[in-house]
Formats: structure tokens, sequence, C-alpha cells
């Protein structure tokens, strides 16, 4: 576990990325003045992964040589959610999700409206009232990409559509590693599984979660390592369980922590089941109330499995050792990340 630059850790974050004031058009809303006409990219772009990256760098070449703006197109809320039983839980908030859209170089977002009654729309429908929303002249999609009512509108079918509006459609190669696809849904998995070395290497970032500090039982005072308790949102991809090192954001800081993720196993009969996933990290070289703080939290390595102690001096001893081992390997010193939040 290498100590992370101020520059990766607010890369991340999408720190001090603004977003400018969204405008209402029909069915949505327009961040930026793009212009029109445009090159769009449409997706979901949960996790702004590697493949969303390689994605919108092509739109992008796309759009510089037509001379044209690049505006993408995503939805909220997620199309999952309405398309499937339940939601996938999100790597992204909707907001963080703007700004990493926004931190790559994009000159509009238009966040559509995702109701069941978009979701019902005739792929042609929508993409012609796409087309007179921000004047197309080319789209870009990851080969599989479909919209529209029943998944019809595949880009086969957005081709023929876009030859008759004068639109030119791209179904681009997806990005694979190790012979598989770059997906959200892969990503979510590695996450939840505590993987999250090879979820940075998908995100080309740290993924992280927002929360909230809550009380928690108390008793990590008294074995001599003070635990804020993060709730994150509902909803939210966090692992399961697992003993990592990361960090903390609090107020533009990032103070290395080690992190139990998931209900202690030693006290979980006692414990409620939190309304998101639980991350208890021990910050290194803070000290202060931390109650009702919002933070941010990174995990950049998994020290080991959590695990049911028969004994509670076990359990002290092997925690103030993980905490030590973060505290050898990142340091003591917080990091500061500069730019508004
Ligand atoms: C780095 C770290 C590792 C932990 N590992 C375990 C573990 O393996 N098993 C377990 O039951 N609890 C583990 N815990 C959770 C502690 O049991 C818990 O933080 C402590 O009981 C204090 O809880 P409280 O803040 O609710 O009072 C860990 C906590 C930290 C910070
Ligand atoms: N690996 C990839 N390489 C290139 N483009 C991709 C890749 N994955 C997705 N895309 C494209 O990026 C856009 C946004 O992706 P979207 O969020 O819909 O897919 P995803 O990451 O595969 O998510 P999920 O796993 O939840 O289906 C879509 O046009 C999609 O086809």
């Amino acid at each position: 576990m290498g100590s992370a630059d101020a520059g990766e850790l607010a890369r991340s974050l999408a720190w001090g990325v603004v977003v400018p004031r969204g405008v209402p058009v029909d069915g949505g809303v327009l961040h930026g003045c793009p212009g029109s006409p445009c090159v769009a990219a449409i997706g979901a772009f949960d996790g702004m992964h590697a493949g969303h990256r390689q994605l919108l760098d092509r739109a992008r070449r796309d759009a510089a040589s037509r001379g044209l703006p690049l505006v993408a197109v995503t939805f909220d809320p997620d199309p999952s959610g309405i398309l499937g039983p339940e939601p996938q839980p999100a790597l992204l908030s909707r907001d963080d999700r703007l700004r990493m859209l926004w931190s790559t170089g994009v000159d509009g977002i238009l966040v559509l409206d995702f109701t069941a009654a978009v979701a019902s729309l005739d792929y042609r429908r929508f993409m012609d009232g796409l087309a007179a929303t921000l004047g197309l002249a080319s789209v870009h999609v990851g080969e599989g990409f479909r919209l529209g009512a029943g998944g019809e509108g595949t880009v086969a079918r957005l081709a023929a559509w876009g030859a008759g509006a004068g639109v030119d459609v791209f179904g681009h190669r997806l990005l694979a590693l190790d012979g598989s696809p770059v997906s959200a849904t892969r990503i979510r998995r590695d996450v939840a599984a505590g993987d999250v070395q090879e979820a940075r290497r998908l995100l080309t970032r740290y993924h992280f979660s927002h929360g909230t500090v809550v009380h928690g039982r108390g008793e990590g005072t008294s074995f001599g390592f003070p635990t804020a308790n993060v709730v994150c949102p509902a909803g939210s991809v966090a692992p399961a369980s697992g003993v990592f090192g990361g960090y903390v954001v609090v107020d533009g800081l990032a103070w290395p922590a080690a992190v139990n993720a998931g209900l202690p196993p030693t006290f979980a009969d006692g414990g409620e089941g939190a309304s998101g996933p639980l991350l208890e990290c021990a910050l290194v070289g803070f000290s202060g109330d931390l109650y009702g703080a919002a933070v941010e939290v990174m995990l950049t390595e998994e020290l080991r499995a959590s695990r049911r102690f028969g004994d509670v001096g076990d359990l002290r001893s092997v925690v103030l050792g993980n905490i030590e081992q973060v505290r050898r390997r990142l340091g003591e010193a917080p990091v500061r990340l500069e730019g508004p939040r």
C-alpha cells in the first residue's frame, strides 16, 4: 500500500470540479451551453470507468474533427431502477457522476429524466426528440447498447434511424480487460467483494463512498482506537465485509485510516443493520469530534478478512496492529485536497 498523492485522491473524487448550473430543456436539464449542432455520447455512465472514458475520448475526437461541441447524454435516475426489478446499487451519486463527466472535458451534459414514460418510448421517437433538443451531428455508444421500448433501439437500428435523419451513429467496440468488458456491473461486484485494487484498475481511480458519521456502541475509545462509524446511503456500493487501509476525507483533508467494512462479526448479533453500507474508520493522526459530519471514504487496499474474535483483547491488539500498518504505509498527516467542494 503506497501513499496516494493529492492529485490521484482529488481526481478520484473529481474534487474541485464544478458543473455549470443546468437549464431545463425538453425532458431534462442541460448543463453548459454547448450550442447546436453537436456530437453526443449516450449512457448511464455509473462509475465513469475506463470504458466510459474511452468512449468519451472517441466522441471527443469526432467532435474535434467536425469542429463541434461534445455533449454527454445521461439519465436520472439510473435506468436500472425503471427497467429492472430494483435499482442497481450506484458507484457514483448523480452529482458525482456529473462532476466526473464534466472533468473529462465535455462541453455540455444533458440529464434526461428517466421516467416509465421515457422508458416506453419507441427508440425512433426518443432519437427524434434528442435530435430536436440538441441538433445531433453524430452519436457515440458502446456496441451492445440499446435504448427505447423493449430495448429495441440496437446500434444497427439506431444507425438505420441515423441514415434517415442525417446523424452518424457509431457503436464502439467495448474496452475489455482480461478478456471481458469493463462495465459498471463488473466493478460493483469487485467492490462488494472487497477487491478495491481491481476496482481501481477498471475505474482508473479509487472508488469512494459518501457517508455520515453516526454514533456506534461507543466501545472503540475504550479499546484504544476511536472509530468514526460512517453510514453510506442505501443503494451505494461498498465492500460487504473486510478490513482495509485508505483515506477518510473531512473538510478537504484526506486522513489515512484503517477501516472495517460491514457489521463487526464479533458484535454483529447485537447490532441493527444500518440503512446503507457501514464503514468503521479509525483515522490516523486525527483527533476531534466527527459525529454528524459528511465524509468520503476511499479504500486503497484490503488488509485482511474481518472475523469474529472470541476474546475482545485479541480483537483490540489485531485492530491496533492494522492501524499501525496504515500509519507506517500512509503516514499520519492528512493530504490536503485543493478546490471547492
Ligand atoms: C481497522 C479495524 C478493524 C476491525 N476488525 C474487526 C474484526 O475483524 N472483527 C470485528 O468483529 N470487528 C472489527 N472491527 C470493529 C471493532 O470491533 C469496532 O470498531 C469496535 O468494537 C468499536 O465499535 P463502536 O465504534 O461501535 O464502539 C474493526 C475495526 C477497525 C477500525
Ligand atoms: N467497456 C466499455 N468500452 C466502451 N464503451 C463502453 C464500455 N462499457 C460501456 N460503454 C458505453 O458507455 C456508455 C455508458 O455505459 P453504461 O453506463 O450504459 O454501461 P455499463 O458501464 O456497461 O453499465 P452496466 O454494467 O450497469 O450495464 C454506453 O454507450 C455504453 O455502451
